[in-house]
Parts: C-alpha cells; structure tokens; sequence
C-alpha cells in the first residue's frame, strides 16, 4: 500500500470514483465493517468477549452495523446501541442497519458495562463540529472505559484534515482506517489517540489517485532513495560537495554536532567558519573539520567566492547578531542552497522579507521548531500542516516544521509528513544534527525538498537506533548503521 495521505474530501472522491468504476458503496462498507470486524478479533487474540458497538447516524455507524453482525457471526456475544433514531439512518448505512438482526439499543455509557472490547463507530470522516450533548458524554465515558477499544476510521472527535480533537476523542488501541491513511493519523494531538494503525484495504481501486493527486504523503525513503547521493567508484571529495558552516564565538556545540552530521552523511569537505576567537574550540573538537577563522560577515562572503562551496548553513549556536543577518542575506544572494536554522530565525524575527528580498527560494529549508517558527512567521492561525504549507508559499522556501510529526511542506504545496521519530530525539543539540544531515545532502546535490525528507527520517531512524538514554553527540555516530541497515 502506498504512503499518500488523503484528506477527507479527497477520501469521498476515492469512494465516489470506486463506485463510478463499479463497486457499490454497500460492498465498499460491507468489507469496511469486515475489515473492523477482524481487527476486534485479533485485538482479543481470538477468544471471543464481551463486545459493544456504538454507531453514529452516518456511515461510519454503518461500518459499526457490519462489523457488528460478523463478530455476533462468529460467536463475540455483542451489544449494539445507536445515537439517533433507526429509521433516520439513510443510504448505505440503512443498508447496513438492515443487515443486523440483533437488538438496537439507544447508545448510553450503560451499554459499556461489562464489555471488553468497544467499538466506537460514532463518527468518521463526516464529524463537522465539536461535540456536545449526547455524543460527548458517550465519547468521553469510552474514554474512561476500563476496556480494549477499537476506532473505526478515526476516534470519534477527531478531525481527519488536521489532527486537532473537536470536543474529546477517546484513546483507542487500534484505529482501522479504510484505502489510505489521512492527516489526522499522523499528526498530534489526534496521532496519539490513534493507538496503532491498520489501512485495510476495501478495494477502491488503486487508479483512482491519479485523478485525486494527492498533495500529502507519509515521508519513506520509497519516495526519495533514488535520488540518494552515493559516492562514485571514480569519484573524489570534491565531487562530495563542500559544505559551508557558520559557527559562533561561545554556543559552539551546536555547529560541531551539524559539522559532525555534515560529514558522517557524505558531504566531502566540511568547512566552518567562525570568529577567531573560538578557533581552537573548533580545531580540536574533528581532526576532519576544516576551521577558517571570519572576523566579520564580509570575510564570510568572501569564502562564497569559491564555486566549490556548495551548500552553505547558518544558525546553530552563530549568535543572533548583525554578523549573522550579514552572513545570511550574503549566502542567500550567492545563490546556494542550504539550511537556515536556529539563530538565524531571531535573527530575522518578524523579517522574512528581507530574506526573500535576499534570494529566499526553494534552495533553501527552513527548519525551525514551534517557537522559532512564530518568530519567522508570526501567530499564524490553523493547524501544523496548514502551517507549514502556508509559510512555504509565502517564503517560497521548503519548511521543515519540526516535532514529533515534522511537516515537510514544499511551495509547490506537496507536504511529507514524517512519523518515525522517538520522543527520546527531544533532547538538546538533536535539531543541530538534523540541520547537518540535510546540508550533507544538499552539499551532494540532492534536490531540497528530497534531502530535507531523506534529512528528516535518517535523523528519526538515528533516534530509534540509539533509543533511550541517547545525546545528540550519539547521533552522528548512529549514521552508519542506520545506512547499512537500510541500504542507503
Ligand atoms: N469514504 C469512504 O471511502 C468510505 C467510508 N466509510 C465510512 O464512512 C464514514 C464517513 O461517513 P459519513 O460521511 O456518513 O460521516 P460520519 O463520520 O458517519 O458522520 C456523519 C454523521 O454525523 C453527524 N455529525 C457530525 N458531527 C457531529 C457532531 N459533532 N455531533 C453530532 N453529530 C455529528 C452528521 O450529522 P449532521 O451534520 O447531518 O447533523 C452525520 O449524521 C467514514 O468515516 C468511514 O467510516 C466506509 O463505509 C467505507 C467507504
Ligand atoms: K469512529
């Protein structure tokens, strides 16, 4: 199964387009509701249990129905209770309730009493408010429910476009989600409630996304290991790249940790740049490192007067000052590419015209965290995803929005989002080391978006190799088995 992420309106014209091609909506819930029905079972390692099903007055309700009646099939003694009225129910969901031969009790906390296992089919894809009411009080009695549960699509009070929870959604054990994963599957808050992840496939078929075309995809080295630089039998290091770093007098840790990512990724020369005064610090701390001391910005400029010197990165530790405003707009107008990070987005609080002025293009990755990135761009509105995409097409710029699901967004509007990162990456310096693994790339002439995704999972990946206990100094050295491992 493919890595595209679907919105919700993207997810009905999957279903409208499947039906187009032949396959009755009824068919396309009957194996949902299978598909949820067999997930139950597992989920009970097989010994049948008390089951209840909560149905909503839609067809994620209807799924609920189907699901319902295979288990009470296959011996689950299984309670069923609806919100709303039977005879309310409409389409493929009447269908569905029509199947079921069992009692339909009005959906009430009570009907958790006893039940091992729960069903929450109350509401899918067409949540379109908060809840409150009825609804809520259900959601939130599933929440303190001392049971399995099991959410069909989503949990229900999540919203499947951005991840955010509308009113509460209860914490599952597994959500089956149908075709392709949506946003609200990878994103916090809603990720969390999600517990594991199953795509069932209901057979919609796959040449459906040609004409939907989605935007959004889970971030796997599927969609860029062809572009991933490897060294040439015949090459030489300058054919690696030449990467470019700005240190700063007193933070130097966090340039070494990028230097250090930088080359262990395959970047042929790294060189950093950095007052006099913190040259020893450098000089001793990577015998592979080459130092240049810079007294002022335009002794950096002037490095940039050497084509070899490909990929440039600014902000670990440089110290938010005038040298690194100088040093940044002169890297941007020397039509490079790289990374700006860290300081530089202090640097530029509030100013992200005079980086586009400079020659903010796609070249470039932002990779700012939550607080640099409100520093950039400001108190933007809306959703993580909603976001970055807007900072990318108003910076015209790849965005890096970092967190434990970091949004990649390209101008063009494709976003990647990517999932595989440990809490354990949340610790000082981590971002550093991301910076320097995608300078690495893009010093090896990886397009940026790729080599910010490539940048972006090889950190995760680093992470889960180290697991707990790790510091940002063990990432860098995580990055030769995480490339053995998955043939990189
Ligand atoms: N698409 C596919 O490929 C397939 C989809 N399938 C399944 O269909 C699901 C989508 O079904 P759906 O569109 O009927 O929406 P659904 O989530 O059941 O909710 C709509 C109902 O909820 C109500 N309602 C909304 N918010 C509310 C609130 N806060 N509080 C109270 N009520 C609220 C809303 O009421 P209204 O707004 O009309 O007042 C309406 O009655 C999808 O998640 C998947 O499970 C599968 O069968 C296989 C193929
Ligand atoms: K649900």
């Amino acid at each position: 199964m493919g890595g595209e992420i679907l919105t919700v309106s993207q997810m009905y014209a999957a279903d409208r387009a499947a039906m187009d091609q032949g396959v009755p909506g009824t068919l396309l819930m009957e194996r949902a509701g299978m598909a949820v029905a067999r997930e139950a079972m597992q989920l009970s390692r097989g010994r049948p249990c008390p089951v209840t099903v909560l149905c909503g007055p839609g067809n994620n309700g209807g799924d609920g129905f189907v699901a319902a009646r295979h288990l009470a099939a296959a011996g689950w003694p299984v309670r069923l209770g609806l919100l709303g009225e039977r005879l309310a129910l409409t389409g493929d969901a009447a269908w569905a309730a029509s199947q079921w031969t069992g009692p339909v009790f009005p959906a009430s906390p009570a009907l958790l009493d006893g039940a091992d296992l729960v069903i929450d089919a109350l509401f899918g894809a067409g949540l379109n408010r908060a809840l409150d009411g009825e609804a809520l009080v259900l959601v939130q009695a599933m929440a303190a429910a001392d049971c399995l549960l099991l959410a069909v699509d989503v949990p229900s009070g999540v919203a499947g476009d951005d991840g955010s929870i509308l009113g509460a959604a209860a914490l599952a054990d597994v959500t089956v989600t149908f075709f392709r994963g949506k946003p609200a599957h990878y994103l916090y808050p809603a990720r969390r409630q999600c517990g594991r992840l199953v795509i069932a496939d209901i057979g919609i078929p796959e040449s459906v996304l040609s004409a939907i075309a989605p935007a959004h995809s889970l971030n796997t080295p599927g969609l860029w290991r062809g572009a991933f630089p490897h060294p040439r039998c015949d090459g030489h290091k300058y054919n690696r790249g030449h990467a470019l770093i700005l240190g700063g007098p007193v933070m130097t840790g966090a340039a070494r940790l990028a230097a250090r990512a930088a080359l262990r990724l395959g970047a042929g020369l790294v060189t950093l740049a950095c007052p006099p005064t913190a040259q020893l610090a450098f000089s001793v701390s990577l015998s592979s490192l080459i130092v240049h001391p810079v007294r002022d910005a335009q002794a950096f400029a002037r490095l940039l007067d050497d084509p070899r010197r490909n990929a440039i990165l600014l902000g670990p530790g440089s110290g938010a000052d005038e040298m690194l405003r100088q040093a940044t707009l002169a890297a941007l107008s020397s039509r490079r590419s790289g990374v700006l990070d860290a300081d530089v987005f202090t640097a530029f609080a509030n100013d992200l015209h005079s980086l586009c002025q400079a020659g903010l293009d796609q070249r470039w990755v932002l990779t700012p965290h939550e607080g640099e990135f409100a520093r950039l761009f400001g108190a933007m509105p809306g959703s993580r995803l909603h976001r970055a995409r807007s900072a990318a097409a108003e910076s015209g710029a790849i965005i890096l929005l970092k967190g434990p699901d970091t949004v990649i967004a390209h101008p063009d509007g494709r976003v990647r989002l990517n999932t595989n990162a440990p809490p354990d990456l949340a610790t000082a310096g981590s971002g550093d080391v991301l910076s320097g693994l995608i300078l690495a790339l893009l010093a090896q002439g990886m397009d940026p978006f790729d080599a910010a995704s490539a940048g972006a999972w090889i950190h995760g990946a680093a992470g889960q190799y180290c697991g707990r206990g790790l510091i940002a100094d063990d990432l860098p050295e995580a990055i030769i088995p995480v490339l053995k491992q998955n043939n990189l």
